[in-house]
């Protein structure tokens, strides 16, 4: 039978035990990898316990500095629009991004791991643009600096749950010890009765691993969970592809000392399709002006993207693997096919 969606809530797993080497925490840390795993197949989706990796003080400063920026004058704001840099890195106005086609009821800033030698000219290739507010780039520096040492503590424990060799772990962490990552900083209005589309219109990662921070807002970020026999009442905005799949749509409320964590579609070529991206989408219908900050831990750029040895080794005991749903790639070549188009598109769109 399927279940109601009250009782549908993504898991919380406590990375804690992945935290220090202690060899005595062995038990902890195989609970942490399988929860993992399990949570990548049934969700894709599942929160994060950080109360031992950050203090709960730091994230809300960095709302608070967000806000700081969105407050400022239209005129003030663009004085770092990405169209002065490479159309990716720097501020997007409201409505500028566009998701299956609508206008997305948000605006923002994207930060990118910088780069030897920039060119604006070259998609994803120019320089960061930083507010001027004080403090700003400092707060955001450190946090960048956390999360890129969460995501291969992650990744770690990844690879326990999927039954990695401590050689293939190592394979892997050279894919992502140099992450291309992006910081993204997103704010949103309440979203008008009569808009034609979302806050953010339903979509998947595309990278690796995303760390979401957001405000205490409630019944924004929607996760499309999939149940067989429960049609979707909802298909309006999904994907094409996805119209036809049958899910219910439920509440990633934030969790104070949590962060949102969500895979990617490497993820999907990595174990060949055994863990799948999840699509979400943000429907922000409150009256107040929602803030997230959600940072994408991705694979260096340029790394290859292909299936892992371990899955071959699942499909000689059995297990069932869907199969490849996306081929091999080097993930900055797939990177610029995402971001790459919006040089030519009037919109621009991520996803
Ligand atoms: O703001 C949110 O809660 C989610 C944003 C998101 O999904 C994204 O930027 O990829
Ligand atoms: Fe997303």
């Amino acid at each position: 039978m399927p279940q109601p969606a009250a009782l549908d809530t993504l898991p919380i797993i406590d990375i804690a035990p992945f935290l220090n080497s202690d060899l005595g925490n062995a038990h902890n840390r195989s609970a942490t990898a399988a929860a993992l795993h399990s949570a990548c197949i049934g969700y894709g989706f599942f929160y994060l316990d950080l109360r031992a990796f950050v203090d709960p003080a730091e994230p809300e400063e960095l709302t608070r500095l967000a806000r700081e920026f969105f407050a400022l004058s239209q005129e003030d704001k663009d004085k770092i629009s990405l169209k002065n840099q490479d159309h990716a890195r720097g501020y997007a106005r409201l409505k500028e991004n566009v998701t299956n086609g609508k206008a997305d009821n948000h605006e923002g800033i994207d930060f990118y791991k910088p780069v030897e030698h920039p060119d604006k000219t070259k998609p994803v290739w120019g320089e960061n643009q930083w507010p001027t507010i004080p403090l700003f780039r400092e707060k955001y520096e450190e946090w960048i600096e956390k999360m890129k040492k969460l995501g291969l503590i992650v990744m770690e424990a990844m690879s326990f749950g999927l039954g990695m060799t401590r050689e293939e772990w190592q394979q892997l962490r050279s894919q992502v010890d140099d992450s291309f990552w992006v910081m993204r900083i997103i704010g949103y209005p309440p979203l008008p009765n009569d808009h034609d589309g979302y806050s953010c219109g339903a979509h998947r990662d595309y990278g690796c691993l995303t760390f979401l921070y957001a405000d205490p807002t409630p019944s924004a970020l929607q996760v499309f969970v999939k149940r067989p026999g429960v049609p979707n009442e909802d298909t309006s905005g999904l994907p094409a592809e996805q119209g036809l799949e049958e899910g219910i749509w439920i509440n990633a409320d934030p969790i104070p000392g949590c962060v949102v964590c969500n895979i990617g579609e490497m993820w999907e070529t990595w174990t060949d399709g055994l863990y799948r991206s999840t699509l979400h989408r943000v429907v922000h219908r409150g009256s107040n002006y929602r803030v997230s900050i959600p940072f994408f831990f991705e694979p260096n750029f340029d790394a290859l993207v292909e299936p892992l040895e371990t899955i071959s080794r699942m499909k000689e005991k059995g297990v069932a693997i869907p199969g490849a749903s996306r081929k091999s790639v080097v993930y900055g070549d797939f990177l610029v096919g995402k971001v790459g188009n919006n040089f030519a598109a009037e919109g621009k769109g991520r996803y």
